[in-house]
């Protein structure tokens, strides 16, 4: 895979997880600094190959997710024939009720991994040895994924091994982790590590959505120098920005909450591919998706919670989704409005970290760095 050493996280998370006896484990590093990698290793090691049932069982919250884990699982396995690796998503049941699956592993989403532990019985969840959470935050702070994540969890022996991890944790969800996992190896990042140097963040003032978009216009050429994702609030908002974008005759992709997820996985995998070099979407794409050639990540509106502040957490995802593994990354926020200035002061804050103003002028040189 070309890896020549390990990350900080796999370094110290491996040791952890391969230890005899099994211990528990929760993990927060930056994103794209190789935790997917650092898991899929420690399950890949674990199970018994001879074996023929599930022992190890990884959950994430969306369907794309779980796919780009199985797709880390099969490479990095390639050259442990004997074991196997089952999607527990959406559409792939082909067995009869009650029949167990052979695979060792099983990744999936929490819903339908619940139903094949009960309803469909595929899974033995007293045969599970090793319980990873990715996005484990998420899967805790979402009711729905959390009543499923625990229902699969009360299952399970008290000897299965747990591990979490994330980008990010808020105070309260670490808290009910450590509740949930009993006598854990922690690894945490303190607030101002959690940024990468690595990505320069910026903002530019543009006041409205018209306005948005003649600077995006402006900055196309940075767009599409390597790969971009612009995040909208709104389904409708990124409809309505990717259909502009066409009409000016630009090539650019749409993923949003409404399309299946057949629909959605396939518009990533032609990202991926770098058939499309501009992704524009909602916070449904904001956690985990790697794609290497992403250098720059545009908020066209800033991420807010229920109250109107910023949503850190998401921020620091969505700008995440650039600056791979100690690759350089640019992240633009669109800034239409006092409030949304506002917004940027509290994410500065909150990270201790300076976004600095970009100007339309400027966008030459952020397209000479970017090439
Ligand atoms: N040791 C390594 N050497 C080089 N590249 C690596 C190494 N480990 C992982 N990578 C690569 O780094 C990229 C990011 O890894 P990964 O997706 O696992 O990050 P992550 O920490 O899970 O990110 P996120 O928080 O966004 O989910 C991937 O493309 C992966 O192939």
């Amino acid at each position: 895979m070309g890896f020549n050493r390990p990350s900080r996280i796999q370094e110290n998370a491996l040791p952890m997880m391969l230890a005899q006896p099994p211990q528990n484990l929760i993990a927060q590093a930056q994103s794209g600094t190789g935790k997917t990698a650092a898991f899929s290793l420690a399950m890949l090691s674990h199970v018994n190959p001879a074996n023929k049932w599930t022992q190890c069982l990884c959950i994430s919250p969306t369907y794309e997710l779980a796919l780009q884990i199985g797709q880390v699982i099969e490479h990095m396995g390639q050259f442990c024939p004997d074991v196997k690796l089952a999607y527990g998503i959406r559409g792939n049941r082909s067995m009869e009720r009650g029949t167990k699956l052979q695979q060792q592993i099983v990744i999936g989403t929490p819903g339908t991994v619940l139903d094949w532990c009960t309803k469909y019985k595929f899974i033995d969840p007293k045969k599970i040895t090793m319980f990873v959470l990715d996005e484990a935050d998420v899967m805790i702070a979402t009711q729905g994924h959390r009543d499923q994540s625990l229902r699969i969890h009360r299952q399970l022996t008290k000897d299965c091994q747990m591990l979490l991890f994330s980008a990010t944790f808020e105070e309260s969800v670490w808290r009910f982790a450590e509740q949930v996992v009993p006598d854990p190896n922690i690894i945490r990042l303190k607030r101002e590590e959690e940024t990468l140097d690595n990505i320069q963040q910026f903002y530019v003032v543009c006041k409205e959505k018209e306005d948005k978009f003649a600077a995006l216009c402006e900055l196309y050429g940075c767009l599409t120098i390597a790969q971009a994702m612009i995040f909208c609030h709104t389904r409708s908002m990124a409809a309505w920005l990717s259909a502009q974008l066409i009409r000016e005759g630009h090539q650019v992709a749409l993923l949003s909450g409404e399309m299946t997820v057949e629909q959605r996985a396939a518009v990533i995998e032609r990202f991926r591919h770098g058939k499309e070099k501009v992704l524009v979407t909602t916070n449904v794409c904001s956690r985990g998706i790697d794609v290497e050639q992403v250098s720059l990540v545009v908020n066209f509106d800033l991420p807010v919670d229920m109250d109107g502040h910023a949503d850190n957490e998401t921020y620091l995802h969505r700008i995440g989704r650039t600056g791979r593994f100690g690759k350089r990354g640019f992240a633009v926020n669109m800034v239409d409005s006092e409030r949304s200035m506002d917004i940027i002061h509290q994410i500065e804050m909150h990270f201790n970290r300076r976004i600095s103003k970009l100007d339309t002028s400027d966008y030459e040189a952020m397209e000479n760095q970017l090439s």
